[in-house]
């Protein structure tokens, strides 16, 4: 199948920073149709490159296209699938970029009509801005993108999706949908939930206010992606519920072990937690950079 017309649902991060890697890849080649809500992301859009054309009208944003990349919070992907099924052609192929992945499978797998397909996919990649001028041509460069292949999914519409993503850079690798979101819950989800309550904690001291400014280093790193969009983390938290409800449990564990350590004065306790931890991430870290091209 040759790829002419791309269409690109959600033009803001995730979805500009495709629009522009794949442009920049394919040029003139490849066409790319963008549709957005919002009237002023749909012209910075076309302004920044990210897109040929851009429009809030669904038919006339996916009629002609051959793959469609669905870009918008996790909760808005499902009621603008049933928008625009109408509209997409036989053959047609939709992939979505949510960071949860069961919520969006089973339901959206059992509605695509015959002819039309759906992959279910995640680029991880990021950053804790949003909107399209935070769009950025590389962002998917030596980054993974998971794509979660069912057993009623095309293996050519994966194959497809595949070609496609290495133009951005991006390394493909496939996942288990259970898999997934188990491990999305604990490298991805928890990580902000937690970078936010150490956010949160801070409200709990207000005469301490002033002194705040003083912050250094390790708060900033440890609270990085606190900054990051509300409604889209909102969306994955009821999205991947079980496994992000069962992996906080563990971390108040883990919590309450250093408590009680630290409330008796126990050493060999506390010593253990932090070196336990310094030499798993130091491992990690050494192990994954040592995997980058
Ligand atoms: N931000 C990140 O680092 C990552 C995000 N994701 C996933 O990618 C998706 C998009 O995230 P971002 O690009 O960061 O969000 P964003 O907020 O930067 O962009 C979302 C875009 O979708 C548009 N939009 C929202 N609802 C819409 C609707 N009903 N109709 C038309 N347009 C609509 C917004 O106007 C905005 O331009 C989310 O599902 C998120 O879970 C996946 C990996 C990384
Ligand atoms: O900003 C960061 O470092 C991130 O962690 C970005 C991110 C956010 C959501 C995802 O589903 C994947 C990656």
């Amino acid at each position: 199948m040759k790829i002419k017309r791309i269409a690109i649902i959600g033009l803001g991060l995730i979805g500009g920073s495709l629009g522009l890697a794949l442009k920049k890849q394919c040029g003139e080649e490849v066409r790319i149709t963008g549709v957005d809500h919002d009237p002023k992301t749909l012209e910075l859009a076309v302004q920044r490159g990210a897109v040929d054309y851009s429009t809030n009208d669904w038919k006339k944003g996916v009629e002609h296209a051959d793959i469609i990349f669905l870009c918008t919070p996790v909760l808005q992907i499902i009621p603008i699938v049933e928008q625009i099924l109408p509209y997409v052609k036989v053959g047609g192929i939709l992939t979505d970029v949510g960071s949860t992945k069961g919520f969006l499978a089973e339901k959206l797998l059992g509605m695509m009509p015959t002819g039309i397909h759906y992959v279910s996919g995640h680029p991880m990649t990021g950053i804790e801005r949003s909107g399209i001028m935070a769009a950025d041509q590389g962002l998917f460069n030596d980054k993974w993108y998971i794509l979660i292949p069912e057993a009623s999914t095309s293996p050519e519409a994966v194959a497809i999706i595949s070609q496609i993503l290495t133009w951005t850079g991006a390394r493909i690798t496939t996942m288990e949908l259970a898999d997934h979101d188990q491990c999305a819950a604990i490298i991805s989800h928890i990580p902000h939930v937690v970078a936010a309550a150490l956010v949160n904690l801070l409200g709990k001291y207000p005469t301490l206010e002033e002194s705040f400014k003083l912050v250094g280093g390790g708060f900033r790193d440890t609270t990085r992606i606190a900054s990051s969009n509300a409604d889209m983390w909102a969306d994955i938290c009821l999205t991947n519920s079980q496994p992000i409800t069962q992996s906080l449990l563990q971390v108040k564990e883990l919590l309450d072990e250093m408590i009680q350590a630290v409330e008796k004065a126990d050493r060999p306790a506390i010593h253990h937690f932090f070196k336990r931890a310094k030499v798993r991430r130091d491992i990690l870290i050494e192990e994954t950079d040592s995997h980058v091209v």
